[in-house]
């Protein structure tokens, strides 16, 4: 890297420049590489070449929160609840927040304050980042074999230890780190001394790497519970608590399994949904557990009504992407980033609601509220196509004449039709032929249309054509009517596809 080269976008080309090539995925994958214990040992390894000690982490009052789905609501939920503390009381001092993957830019990933760090700061952490781990001499370690001298973490984990530094630079005492994959082995668990640790839903998904049933899964997400830090959770599927529970008995944690918070009753969580009560009811207890650390006079009561704190946070939290709508003169937007069989079903019930409620308030005027079009992809997982089942099925039982969606586009996650992807979602990590030829795409589109033969299926190259087409069928609808437009399949899709619709490439 030129000693010249300074900027965010500089910063982002060297990250992309640590993604994995799909070649050598592909390669592990054959000769069946799974994680093991190497990636946190390594973490170390970064941690001190860049100055750190393990105990530093600990100033930074960690929650680390891990889960198949919910994880990223659940950090948002903490973090906007301990915002809201911050300020009415002062404490925590800094919030900081790290979750991935990223919506619309990178340095979402980390935020102060609720805020995604600013451009200049990124890339001024970032290159000091780069810089010490190219100059650091690996043999102060030790005997034992580190990562090799000079080298840098592969992407999430190049973001997560820049995350470290960003946090203990700028004074932040309390954190919230999403992990990225599992948890025993991801790149946030190198934290020894969490305040707190919180397993959200578990479910199905990353099957490659974590295993196929949940109680493997469960097995990788319980690694971030740690002895003499409380470890939360919420109901799940018996296989996954049964594991839950042996991990923390084993770890000598105290783990809490949490019904539905009571307390939420009068608190308005947004989607009104019992998966996203089920987020925030974790969340309060993280909270309620970094508050209690931090703040000498605060004590949870679990029979008085939640602090005003507590509701203004929960009702107030901003996650992007997430059962989203946006409405144009033509197309309603219905956006959502779910991607596993279970949360697409969500997201497809939560679509049918939106639409039928449209429906119900257009019968007056004998217009319907707009032909049903749906976006879709999922890059690089032979499984999605099974996510479709239960998407084209539950928009189908919603519609009281039975009918599907009216149009079905399959996309990439390309952005652009010009200039390809944005800088921020560029990804080597799928086979470039498979973009190319869209051969996903072609799956999703024969399977759909033995779904519902009556749907109007296109494949469209990039994200950008696919919004356009959904705009120009707004076009044709009759007057007050508009396009009900589904964007979901990918968090990369959506995220391209929100940037797009709003014109927005910064944040
Ligand atoms: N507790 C939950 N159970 C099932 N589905 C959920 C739950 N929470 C959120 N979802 C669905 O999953 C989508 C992604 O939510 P979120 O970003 O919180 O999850 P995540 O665990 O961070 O996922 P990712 O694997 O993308 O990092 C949401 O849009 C919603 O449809
Ligand atoms: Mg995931
Ligand atoms: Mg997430």
């Amino acid at each position: 890297m030129a000693s010249n080269a300074r900027s965010y976008n500089d910063a982002i080309d060297a990250l992309n420049s640590l993604q994995t090539p799909f070649a050598v995925i592909e390669a592990r994958r054959k000769a069946g590489v799974r994680p093991d214990g190497t990636s946190v040992r390594d973490m170390g390894a970064y941690l001190a070449r860049i100055g750190y000690a393990p105990a530093d982490l600990d100033r930074l009052g960690i929650v680390h929160v891990a889960g198949t789905k919910g994880k990223g609501s659940t950090c948002a939920f903490v973090d906007s609840i301990l915002s809201q503390y911050r300020r009415a009381r002062g404490t925590p001092r800094k919030v900081g927040l790290f979750t991935s993957p990223h919506l619309i830019a990178v340095r979402e990933r980390i935020r102060i304050g609720s805020r995604p760090l600013s451009e200049e700061l990124f890339a001024r952490y970032f290159f000091q980042v780069w810089d010490r781990l190219e100059a650091a001499q690996p043999a102060a370690e030790g005997a034992e074999a580190g990562p090799a001298p000079g080298s840098k973490p592969i992407y999430a984990r190049y973001l997560t230890l820049l995350s470290y530094h960003v946090f203990l630079s700028e004074g932040v005492d309390a954190a919230v780190y999403e992990t990225g994959i599992g948890g025993e082995y991801d790149a946030t668990n190198v934290v020894e001394h969490p305040v707190a640790a919180g397993i959200s839903t578990l479910g199905i998904d990353h099957v490659y790497v974590l295993g196929h049933t949940v109680d493997r899964i469960a097995w990788h997400k319980a690694g971030i519970m740690k002895a003499g830090s409380p470890a939360f959770t919420v109901e799940q599927v018996p296989e996954a608590a049964a594991v839950l529970r042996e991990r923390a008995a084993e770890k000598g944690v105290a783990l809490r399994e949490l019904a539905v918070d009571p307390r939420l009753a009068s608190v308005r969580i947004r989607p009104d949904a019992t998966f996203q009560k089920k987020n925030a009811t974790l969340a309060i207890a993280l909270a309620e557990t970094a508050l209690t650390r931090l703040d000498p006079s605060f004590s949870p009561d679990l029979s008085a009504p939640l602090p005003r704190e507590f509701v203004d946070g929960l009702e107030q939290v901003v996650w992007r992407g997430r059962c989203e709508v946006i409405e144009e003169d033509r197309v309603v937007w219905h956006v959502d980033g779910a991607h596993t069989v279970d949360s697409l079903k969500m997201a497809a019930r939560w679509f049918a609601g939106e639409w039928a409620g449209e429906e119900s308030k257009s019968k007056s005027t004998a217009a319907a509220a707009g032909p049903k079009v749906l976006i879709f992809n999922q890059q690089g997982r032979a499984e999605a196509v099974d996510f479709l089942n239960g998407l084209c099925n539950t928009v189908k039982k919603a519609d009281p004449a039975g009918r599907g969606f009216e149009h079905v586009i399959f996309c990439t996650n390309v952005t652009y039709a010009a200039t390809g992807y944005k800088r921020d979602f560029v990804n080597k990590q799928y086979n470039p032929k498979d973009i190319e030829n869209m051969t996903a795409q072609r799956v999703f589109a024969e399977r759909w249309s033995t779904l519902d033969p009556s749907a109007n299926v296109t494949l469209i190259p990039t994200i950008e054509e696919a919004i356009n087409k959904a705009r120009s069928l707004g076009e044709t609808v009759g007057d007050g009517q508009k396009v009900q437009a589904l964007i979901t399949g990918s968090l990369h899709l959506v995220g391209g596809a929100l940037g797009i619709i709003e014109k927005a490439d910064a944040l």
